[in-house]
């Protein structure tokens, strides 16, 4: 059995890998987690994440639950800042992070990579199958059509959504950009007003919110007389989290470093 804390149980992400990890026979929860003053905290994880009482009660702080219960994993899906508190939690007590929470800055990466040089720690901005197969499709296409074909990345999801744009179409921004020898500087993320002409070496990032969107991305190749989009669309958030349960059941017993899906999925070995 590997035991398990959940972070955030009353989240979106947090209830979906609750359901998803007590469904599981080879996981055990172990541990739930709500932010300090939470209206959760001190009910029993099941009830507060509206599902049937588990007998794990909601506490306000990782490392007190830490204490608490012998855990292999953590699957934390909040915020960044807060991935960052619960990283550092997780390296004094040697216990292993599936980190799910996007919107990191360069300091907030440093800071998990740090971490990782004491514990095993899957970060990811999408953990779904099907979209880490669209960032290799993505790069092989750039690769494919080269500079003759304008790139842009289109993202949409629900109203509630705080970062922007997502984790998932930054990757993709990344990711085409590696694939057409293009940096950082590439990238344009809105445009407003007589903006001219678009430059060749553009990457632009558009992003749309609303509604119960789950998550959509797209990749448009605008050539001459022709265009190719690469979709993926997510209904549910429970591929998200089974996603993440592959990662938690990956990363206990690895060695210290930041890891991706992709380490997880075998697309590549790249701990940092
Ligand atoms: N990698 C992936 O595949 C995916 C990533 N995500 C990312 O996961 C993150 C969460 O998304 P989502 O579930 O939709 O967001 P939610 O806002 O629904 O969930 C986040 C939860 O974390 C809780 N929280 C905040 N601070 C703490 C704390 N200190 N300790 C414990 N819990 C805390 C929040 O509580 P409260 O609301 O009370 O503040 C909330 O319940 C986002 O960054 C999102 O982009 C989402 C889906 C897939
Ligand atoms: O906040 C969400 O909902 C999601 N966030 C992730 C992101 O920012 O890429 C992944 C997914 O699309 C859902």
């Amino acid at each position: 059995m590997i035991r398990t804390v959940i972070t955030g149980v009353t989240g979106r992400m947090g209830s979906t890998l609750l359901r998803l990890a007590r469904d599981a026979e080879d996981l055990k929860v172990v541990g739930a987690t709500q932010r300090p003053g939470g209206a959760a905290v001190g009910l029993d994880a099941g009830l507060a994440a509206r599902q049937g009482a588990l007998e794990v009660q909601v506490v306000d702080d990782l490392g007190r639950a830490l204490d608490a219960a012998k855990a292999d994993v953590v699957v934390d899906f909040t915020s960044a800042e807060v991935s960052v508190a619960h990283a550092k939690a997780c390296a004094a007590r040697g216990v292993a992070l599936v980190v799910g929470s996007t919107g990191f800055t360069p300091e907030s990466t440093a800071a998990l990579a740090e971490s990782a040089k004491s514990i095993p720690i899957v970060a990811a901005p999408n953990m779904s199958v099907g979209v880490n197969v669209v960032f290799r499709m993505a790069a092989e296409l750039a690769r494919v059509l080269g500079s003759g074909f304008d790139v842009e990345v289109m993202e949409a999801h629900h109203r509630l959504k705080k970062d922007a744009p997502s984790g998932t179409a930054l990757r993709l921004a990344e990711v085409l950009a590696g694939a057409l020898g293009r940096t950082q500087d590439d990238l344009t993320f809105a445009r407003h007003g007589m903006v001219g002409a678009r430059p060749a070496h553009e990457i632009g990032v558009q992003t749309l919110r609303g509604g119960d969107v789950v998550g959509e991305h797209t990749v448009f190749f605008f050539g001459e007389g022709e265009r190719i989009e690469l979709t993926h669309r997510a209904t549910s958030r429970d591929q998200f989290g089974l996603g993440a349960l592959r990662a938690a059941r990956w990363v206990v017993g690895k060695a210290p470093g930041l890891y991706d899906m992709a380490d997880v999925l075998g697309f590549q070995r790249s701990a940092s």
